[in-house]
Parts: C-alpha cells; sequence; structure tokens
C-alpha cells in the first residue's frame, strides 16, 4: 500500500482533531430535542412554586386534628385558584390533586380515607402521618439553583423538566446544516428511464434517511457534472451554504475524479486522502476554516461506511454529542479470510449473540447492507479469523438490542 495512505485510527484521530465545535445558539424547547446545552440552565421558579396537595382530600394541621380529634370543614381550594388563604384552628380544607394547601395546613388526607358528616370531618387513616400529601415549596428545586448543567443533552424528560422550571429557550450547539454534492455524468434519478451507461442515483437516497435519522434537517442537494469548472463552483456555492459538505464520488483516481482538484481550487486544506480499509478506500477529508469537506468514495455501500465510521461522529462532535455507532465485540459465527494490511468493515448480522457476515460484500452492492443491522469491524494487520473469535462490531442505528 503506497505511503500516504493512513490507517482507520489515524484517520479518526485526524477528523476529531480538526472538528469545531459550531457556536451555540439561542434555541425555543419545542425544538430542543436531542441538542446538548452550552450553558448552565437555572430554575426561574421555585418547584413546586407554592406548597401543593398531591391528592383530593383535606388539608389539616396535623398537631391541630391530633389535639382535637374532629375537625369542621371550611371552604375549598381547587387545582389553579389563585387568592392565598389561611387555615383557622380546628379546620379543615376540601383540597384538590395540585392545588395550594392553605397556610396553616401541613398534611393532606385522602378523601378515601375519611367520613364527612354536615360539616365535620373524621379521619380514618391509621397510616397518617404529618407532611404526607403535601409539596412542599421549593423541595423540587429553588429558584435560582442550577436544574441541569452545561452539556446536558436535552431528552424529552430534560425538555420537560425544564419547562417545567419555567424556562422556554436554552442555549445549545446546533446540528450543522449539510451540503450533498453527486458527482457522476452517469446518474439518472429514479422513476426516469436508464440509457445504456447510466445508473440509477441512490446516494442522495440513502444519506438523506442517514442524516434526518442523526437528526439533521437542513440538507441541501447538489449535482455537478463531470468538470472540473463545474464541481469547482458547486463545491464553492456549498461551502457558502453549509457546516459539512459531503461529496459522492469522484476521489478515485480516474480521469473524471475531480473532486480532490475541485476543493483544492475552493482553498480547502487536504487534510487526508485514502485510509487502508476496505470499503471506502479514497476517502478525502479537508478543511476550510470551520467547515469541512469529506469526499466520500462513490460507491453506495462505500459512501454508507464511511458516513456511519467517520462522518456521523463528525456531526456529532460538532453539536457536542457522541455519535459513534455503539461498539460490541461478539464471537463470529463462522471462520473469515481476509486481506491483511486492510482494516475491514463488513456488513453483518448480530442476532444478540454471534455475529455473522453477509454475502455480497462489494462496494457497489447494497443489498447486503440493507439487511445488516452492524459493522463488522476487521483489523488491519490480519489476514484471517476463526470461528468464534471475538470481534467488534458497530450496530447500525436502526438496531435496537
Ligand atoms: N485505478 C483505480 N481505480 C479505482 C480505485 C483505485 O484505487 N485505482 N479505487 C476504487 C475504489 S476502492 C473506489 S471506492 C472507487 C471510488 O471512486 P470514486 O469516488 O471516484 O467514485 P466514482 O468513480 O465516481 O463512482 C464509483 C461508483 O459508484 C457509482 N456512483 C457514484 N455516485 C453514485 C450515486 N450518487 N448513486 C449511485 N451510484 C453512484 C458510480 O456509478 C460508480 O459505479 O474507485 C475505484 N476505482
Ligand atoms: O474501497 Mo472501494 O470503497 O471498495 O469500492
Amino acid at each position: 500500500m503506497p505511503s500516504e495512505f493512513i490507517s482507520v485510527q489515524e484517520a479518526r484521530d485526524l477528523i476529531e482533531a480538526h472538528i469545531q465545535l459550531l457556536s451555540p445558539v439561542n434555541v425555543s424547547l419545542m425544538d430542543a430535542g436531542g441538542l446538548v446545552i452550552a450553558e448552565d440552565v437555572f430554575a426561574k421558579t421555585d418547584v413546586p412554586p407554592f406548597n401543593q396537595s398531591s391528592m383530593d382530600g383535606y388539608a389539616i394541621n396535623y398537631n391541630g386534628w391530633q389535639a382535637t380529634g374532629e375537625l369542621t370543614i371550611y371552604g375549598e381550594v381547587a387545582a389553579g385558584s389563585t387568592s392565598g388563604t389561611y387555615l383557622q384552628a380546628h379546620t379543615a380544607a376540601r383540597i384538590f390533586t395540585g392545588a395550594a394547601v392553605p397556610d396553616g395546613a401541613d398534611t393532606v388526607v385522602m378523601q378515601e380515607k375519611v367520613r364527612v358528616d354536615g360539616n365535620k370531618l373524621l379521619i380514618e387513616d391509621e397510616s397518617l402521618v404529618q407532611g404526607l400529601n403535601f409539596r412542599a415549596k421549593g423541595s423540587e428545586i429553588k429558584s435560582g439553583a442550577i436544574a441541569l448543567e452545561k452539556g446536558s443533552l436535552m431528552t424529552p424528560a430534560s425538555i420537560g423538566y425544564l419547562a417545567g422550571v419555567g424556562i422556554e429557550n436554552i442555549s445549545a450547539y446546533p446540528r450543522p446544516s449539510v451540503a450533498v454534492i453527486l458527482t457522476g455524468d452517469e446518474l439518472q434519478a429514479p422513476g426516469k428511464s436508464l440509457v445504456h451507461g447510466q445508473v440509477y442515483e441512490s446516494n442522495s437516497f440513502a444519506l438523506n434517511a442517514a442524516l434526518k435519522q442523526a437528526g439533521v434537517s437542513q440538507i441541501k442537494f447538489y449535482s455537478s457534472a463531470d468538470t472540473l469548472a463545474a464541481l469547482t463552483g458547486v463545491i464553492r456555492e456549498a461551502l457558502d451554504q453549509a457546516d459539512v459538505v459531503l461529496l459522492t464520488g469522484g476521489v478515485s483516481v480516474g480521469d473524471y475524479d475531480f473532486v480532490i482538484r475541485a476543493a483544492s481550487a475552493n482553498d480547502v486544506e487536504q487534510i487526508f486522502h485514502k485510509i487502508r480499509q476496505k470499503p471506502g478506500k479514497p476517502l478525502f477529508f479537508g478543511k476550510k476554516g470551520q467547515k469541512v469537506v469529506f469526499g466520500l468514495p462513490g460507491n453506495p455501500a462505500s459512501v454508507l461506511s464511511c458516513y456511519y465510521e467517520y462522518v456521523l461522529p463528525a456531526l456529532g462532535q460538532m453539536s457536542s454529542r457522541k455519535t459513534a455507532l455503539e461498539s460490541r465485540t461478539a464471537p463470529l459465527k463462522t471462520s473469515l479470510k481476509k486481506p491483511a494490511g486492510l482494516t475491514q468493515f463488513l456488513k453483518g448480522y448480530y442476532d444478540g449473540i454471534s455475529a455473522s457476515d453477509l454475502k455480497a460484500q462489494e462496494s457497489f452492492r447494497l443489498s447486503s447492507f440493507a439487511k445488516a443491522n452492524c459493522l463488522i469491524r476487521l483489523e488491519e494487520g490480519r489476514a484471517e479469523y476463526s470461528e468464534n473469535e471475538l470481534v467488534e462490531i458497530h450496530l447500525l442505528p436502526e438496531y435496537y438490542g
């Protein structure tokens, strides 16, 4: 293998070293799912904001009731009632779940555990203790306290939690915007007829689905004719529009493979080109300012392998997220041979116990990828693996097991 080829680990390290966090933006909680917060977030109120009943029943003063045994029902507090009340001695207030407990009361008795006789309340609750069914003001969080720390992921629960402490917007790292440039004069859109020499264009479909699955919503597609001038112009426009530019095809050594030259003509600094791996050997990675360019080798299975192994973690890193495929070790179902000197990513199937390589591994074929739920990583220095030998597998995102 010529010396400009680098290892998979070197490629990973170089990408990680060159990716920069995107600048935080102010986002509505409604649009914050999956983002990471860039600053500590402070509660805007006590939660609960007042002493609150957790049951439908009667608010009482526990010690007062202990002293007299019988209470007179006085008034009612519904959830949302905003007029403050004070519980007089020897009285109980009818109350409902979520309502503000009157000052002077410290306990709520469930309505199932009382007898009401006219306006007299008889409590028949042997397990009643002071403070039961009473949520003290600020017992979840006090106003001004840190609700979530910088670096927290906005899950449905954390979004709900922040809304509950009075937050409307947060400062978060956005997801990158992505431009996808398709190269290749032989490409035809699905739905149209093929003439001899044409193939259906599929990379935009696979990448669109993969990017959306990763939460990227700003995706623009471009097509370029196979000329240096055309591709140089399209890359310029894409770099203007997006944080990340993904090209498919045109990174190899053919006479019409213009990606390297067109990137250079746009002052994209080449960080690497070519990895000792299969598929995706001619992967290109470059940088212009904070923007990054991946030249994905055009074969459809190379595009997807390189996306999962290199692009997806980079997209995550820009948004302060870990999005690399989940890695596990699993025993191989059968023995395998491979070329030494290349890391191989095989389309595989993991049944929860062992991993098997699927048929049809060539990079122009997607039939095996379509059935795979993992990539099996075989190490550069190895030429064979035996049955049951432990290997590293990378679970594809659609696999939940
Ligand atoms: N002499 C050599 N030839 C090749 C080498 C090499 O080292 N020396 N490497 C091979 C490897 S490995 C790969 S991978 C490919 C990568 O080539 P490119 O990135 O330049 O890709 P293209 O030639 O443009 O396309 C490759 C293949 O993929 C099809 N393709 C491209 N785009 C799409 C698309 N959007 N949808 C569907 N199919 C697409 C294209 O028609 C070609 O069949 O180079 C090898 N050659
Ligand atoms: O390495 Mo290429 O990506 O096999 O076809």
